[in-house]
């Protein structure tokens, strides 16, 4: 009764300040859920609270030892939670870090972009014809330097050519991958992290590395077959194959536009609304 009285005690004494208080944490568990939504995370919450309303029940029954077991059982899974989940908060931090206020500048312009395009699709089409493998990164958000790190720095404008010329069978840098950031090519020969998903037998480590990179950041990468000369994409751990060089070309130049937009600070995404409104 008398947990009833504090709780009509705690209503009475609410204040606005508690109200905006209680809406940031309603707002921050609404956001969690949706990031941990349909991830094993979802369902280990799931049997968290299971256990702690177990928990409760036992402490409000005296059920001593259950509620013992329980308890202690929960400090020490805590620790065991953040060695499991590793890769998981690993993902939910650089989440955070690409929250809008914290982000940096993308591209410059449209026509940037459509430039780095049309090279990547002349270079991956030509690739696709005489079955040279490659696979290319493009940086959005979460910055990838460790992975840059990996390779060989190179730091050259993007062009088809050079792009061609690193995956020819016989350059010393054919191996690994290519990262692009905005119009330059950082890197080749990188090592990505491989993804841990069950995908289709037929793909090997190029096309594995290549959803692997997706998983742990916000990259996009295009993979051209060795075997098959087939061109994939991967955006967010996801491979979809089979693509021409225009349909490339359109969903390259559509995605990177749309990340500009979202990427940019208040003040640059007024000036690129602008230079669009007035060029139409
Ligand atoms: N961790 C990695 N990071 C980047 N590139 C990798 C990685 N592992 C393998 N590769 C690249 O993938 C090549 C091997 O491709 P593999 O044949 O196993 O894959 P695949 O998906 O079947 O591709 P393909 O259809 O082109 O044969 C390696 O020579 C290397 O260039």
């Amino acid at each position: 009764m008398s947990s009833l009285g504090d709780l009509l005690g705690l209503i009475k004494n609410i204040s606005f300040r508690n109200v905006i208080d209680i809406l940031i944490v309603a707002y921050l568990l609404y956001k969690f859920y949706i990031f941990i939504k349909q991830t094993r995370a979802e369902q280990l919450l799931k049997g968290l609270i299971l256990v702690v309303v177990v928990m409760k029940f036992s402490e409000w029954f005296g059920l001593v030892t259950l509620h013992w077991i329980i308890k202690n059982t929960l400090t020490v899974g805590v620790i065991a939670l953040l060695i499991i989940f590793q890769p998981e908060l690993r993902k939910a931090l650089e989440h955070i870090g690409r929250s809008r206020f914290l982000t940096k500048k993308l591209f410059e312009s449209d026509e940037e972009i459509k430039r780095v395009v049309d090279e990547i699709a002349i270079a991956v089409g030509n690739m696709s014809q005489t079955k040279t493998g490659a696979l290319i990164v493009i940086e959005q958000e979460t910055g990838l330097n460790d992975f840059i790190e990996s390779g060989t720095k190179i730091d050259g404008l993007v062009s088809s050519e050079l792009l061609e010329n690193i995956f020819f069978e016989n350059s010393p840098l054919h191996d690994g991958a290519v990262i692009i950031r905005k119009d330059r090519i950082l890197a080749a020969g990188c090592v990505l992290p491989l993804t841990e998903q069950e995908v289709n037998k037929e793909l090997g480590t190029r096309h594995r590395a290549a959803i692997g990179i997706t998983e742990s950041s916000d990259a996009i990468s295009v993979v051209v077959s060795e075997e098959t000369g087939t061109i994939s994409l991967a955006i967010n751990g996801k491979l979809t194959r089979g693509y021409s060089v225009e349909r490339l070309k359109n969903i390259l130049t559509k995605i990177l536009i749309k990340n500009m937009f979202v990427d940019s600070n208040m003040f640059k995404k007024v000036k690129l609304w602008l230079e669009k409104t007035n060029s139409k």
